[in-house]
């Protein structure tokens, strides 16, 4: 049974349908995202499904039942932004979220599982961006929750501290917990991932686990090989429908290794080879026409 469902999600926005009758089944145990454009719904429908903002229609259910009372000790939430109150340390502020909890988890073991060991005495203020999402993170898991909501948990951050935060996300699901997150990073999705959601103008236009979306959407590979390769030789056959982009002649391939196989044959060198799978991108270009990175 999936830890969470909807049926008919709908939330209405000056008699627009922000989220359109969304049916979602999230296993347990996985980590599933939400994909889609600045817009898209993915904010409204997560605020939805945490009880924060109320659906104008439809059924959220929490291992088969409506979401009661509950509901919310099983679950933790990492907004996209959080105000902490000022001049507390990193201390100050683990031990005041702890109180609201009947049994919060482990303090120590939240503290190493989350990192927080160094910056314990720091003012929460004067915290990173990846040290912030941190302490967030752990604020998010204080009661041993079931089910966990990351709202665009890694936006803002520079390369290396986004990749730390996914390590985080990645142990947090070994530990058997499911995740719901938020994000229009395709590399953060396909990094992550067990499960994606694509929306677009409040529904969903696809979803499954993201290699297998990509298998059934992009038969084979995009290959780029540099013109000089083919300097005297005639096009071969099996690569007579590239086009020349730039300094290179591309071909999508159905069939990469044959395709590869009869160029070595014909003669033409694959120095300077390139070869390209599809992306999430390529997918949500396809299923709308339009680019995913809406900013
Ligand atoms: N309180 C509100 N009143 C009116 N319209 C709203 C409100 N909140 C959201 N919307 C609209 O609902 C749509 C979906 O917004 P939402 O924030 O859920 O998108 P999103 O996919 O999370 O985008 P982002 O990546 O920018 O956070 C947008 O068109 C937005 O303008």
């Amino acid at each position: 049974m999936p830890i969470l469902s909807t049926r008919g999600l709908t939330k209405t926005y000056d008699g627009v349908n922000v989220v359109d009758k969304l049916d979602l089944d999230i296993p347990e145990g996985i980590c599933f995202g939400l994909l889609g454009p600045n817009g898209a719904g993915k904010t409204t429908t997560i605020e939805m499904l945490e009880g924060i903002l109320p659906p104008n229609a439809g059924t959220i259910l929490y291992r088969g039942e409506p979401v009661d009372k509950h509901f919310f000790q099983k679950v933790g939430i990492q907004f996209q932004h959080t105000a902490l109150p000022d001049f507390l340390k990193v201390n100050d502020v683990l031990n005041l979220f702890s109180r609201f909890y009947d049994q919060p988890m482990n303090r120590d073991e939240l503290i190493a599982w989350c990192n927080l060991e160094d910056i314990l005495e720091r003012d929460h203020r004067k915290l990173s961006g990846g040290q912030k999402q941190r302490l967030l993170l752990a604020l998010a898991l204080m009661n041993d929750p079931d089910l966990l909501f990351l709202d665009e948990p890694t936006t803002g951050l520079d390369p290396q501290a986004r990749r730390n935060f996914w390590e985080l996300v990645r142990s947090v699901r070994s530990r058997g917990k499911t995740i719901l997150l938020t994000t229009h990073y395709m590399d953060e999705a396909e990094q992550l991932c067990d499960e994606i959601a694509v929306l677009d103008k409040g529904t969903i236009l696809t979803q499954g686990a993201p290699r297998t979306l990509l298998n059934q959407h992009f038969k084979g590979a995009l290959i780029r090989i540099p013109v000089g390769n083919f300097a005297a030789k005639a096009i071969p056959p099996e690569f007579a429908g590239a086009e020349q982009k730039g300094d290179f002649m591309q071909l999508q391939a159905t069939q990469v290794d044959a395709t590869l196989s009869e160029l070595i044959a014909s003669g033409v060198s694959l120095n300077g080879l390139q070869v390209e799978s599809a992306t999430l991108d390529d997918l949500f270009l396809k299923l709308t026409g339009h680019e995913l990175r809406g900013e």
